[in-house]
């Protein structure tokens, strides 16, 4: 079987084919700057070297139109037929209260998925306008939708609800919604296949650190909370974004500095954050590269730590305990610098790491916690773009029973 795993955002999108029953990657990519002057097509096919175009891409149809095109191109493609695809696999960033699972998509669903870009307003549009343009470039193929929001449905209420009057939820769905779920739930998954003990029976606090970072508790299978909120701002210190902070301040620095609710939104999601802090860089490496030598990459690096130790302390909390620690994402998967301060001084939770393990620059799942640690530190390298697939093929097969 053949998925296209497609991952449309504002201006970009992201694509991978997948065989999802030998769990393989065929090839990769990301159209960038659609609808600008200049946009470049990356694109490496498994086990030789990336090639990048560049062209006119006006819109999400022509940016897959491309990708097809290049997917069935003699020197880099890995079909010989669009007919070859069966079956697309989008990601949604929002599904609202309606999507707790992936789920085939049709015209109603399209509607729900609508209805929900009140709630992400960034996200959710080019996801849509992603899931149109496949569906007129690949007509009859069947489209499924995998939801960030999904795996966080199972979150109690007291943990979802804000402190707001309780009409506001009701009335206009204010409440914790969490993201990066699919990520969540397959490291989740990963590490009790590690431990080999059913997660039934295993409190995992996973940390998906990568430009947009968020923790989650994942109680016997299952999120009963995590960090980002109605929208992925919430949480965690991330690469541009504030997380945490008093909502007073927004209203007071709209006010101080003349912004619009517009330009707040720039502010906090775009200008905040380790770039923000800094005023270096958004991205972990180039933080690193000055931690030594730079006070406020310095000062930047401690806070995204800082913050992160805070929540594995509230999660750790939340469930009674803790078995086990997952460090994923771009930052979680390769920044010792990050584990090490996070879960320093956290003995008394039993959370122990092997500094030896910690630093061996290995990719792949690892264990990198002290032999007499109670708690298991993993790092375990994400892959939402595969339990995409593999999501849309389980949904495809039961269509045809
Ligand atoms: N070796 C490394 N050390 C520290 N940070 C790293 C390293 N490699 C990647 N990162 C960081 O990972 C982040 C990107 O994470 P990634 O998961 O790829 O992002 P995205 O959320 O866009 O998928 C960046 O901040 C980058 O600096
Ligand atoms: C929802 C979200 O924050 O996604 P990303 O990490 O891709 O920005
Ligand atoms: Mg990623």
């Amino acid at each position: 079987m053949i998925v296209l795993v497609i991952n449309a955002g504002s201006s970009s999108v992201k694509y991978q084919v997948i065989d999802p029953e030998e769990q393989r990657s065929l090839a990769r990519g990301v159209v960038e700057r659609i609808g600008m002057s200049g946009a470049i097509l990356t694109h490496r096919k498994e086990g030789e070297k990336e090639v990048r175009l560049s062209g006119e891409i006006l819109d999400h149809k022509m940016a897959i139109e491309y990708v097809l095109g290049i997917l069935l191109s003699k020197n880099h493609g890995v079909i010989k037929d669009k007919s070859e695809i069966d079956a697309v696999g989008h990601r949604v960033v929002h599904g609202g209260e309606v999507f707790s699972g992936s789920v085939l998509i049709t015209e109603e669903v399209m509607a729900e998925m609508r209805r929900c870009i009140d709630y992400a307003p960034l996200h959710n549009p080019p996801n849509l306008k992603g899931i149109n343009a496949a569906m007129q470039l690949l007509p009859g193929v069947p489209q499924v939708g995998v939801f960030d929001t999904a795996f966080h449905q199972t979150m109690p209420k007291h943990a979802y609800l804000y402190g707001l009057p309780y009409a506001l939820y009701k009335k206009h769905g204010i409440r914790r919604y969490g993201f990066h779920g699919t990520s969540h739930r397959f490291v989740s998954d990963r590490a009790a296949k590690m431990l080999g003990r059913p997660k039934e029976e295993l409190r995992i606090i996973t940390c998906h650190l990568g430009n947009g970072a968020s923790a989650a508790a994942i109680k016997y299978g299952k999120s009963i909370d995590t960090s980002m909120g109605f929208t992925p701002l919430e949480g965690l210190m991330m690469g541009t974004r504030s997380g945490d902070l008093d909502p007073a301040i927004i209203l007071q620095i709209m006010h101080k500095e003349e912004l619009t609710p517009n330009d707040a939104t720039t502010l906090l999601n775009k200008h905040s954050g380790l770039i923000g802090v800094s005023g270096l860089s958004s991205d972990m490496r180039e933080i690193e590269e000055e931690y030594e030598t730079n006070a406020r990459a310095k000062l930047a690096h401690d806070i995204f730590t800082y913050r992160l130790k805070k929540y594995i302390g509230a999660y750790a909390a939340a469930m009674g305990g803790v078995d086990a620690i997952v460090f994923t994402g771009g930052i979680g998967e390769n920044s010792s610098l990050v584990r090490k301060n996070a879960l320093s001084e956290l003995e008394f939770l039993g959370i122990k790491l092997d500094h030896h393990k910690n630093e061996e620059k290995s990719k792949g799942e690892r264990d990198i916690s002290a032999a007499e640690s109670g708690v298991k530190v993993l790092v375990i390298p994400t892959n939402e773009e595969l339990v995409i697939a593999m999501d849309t093929m389980q949904i495809v097969s039961q269509l045809k029973k």
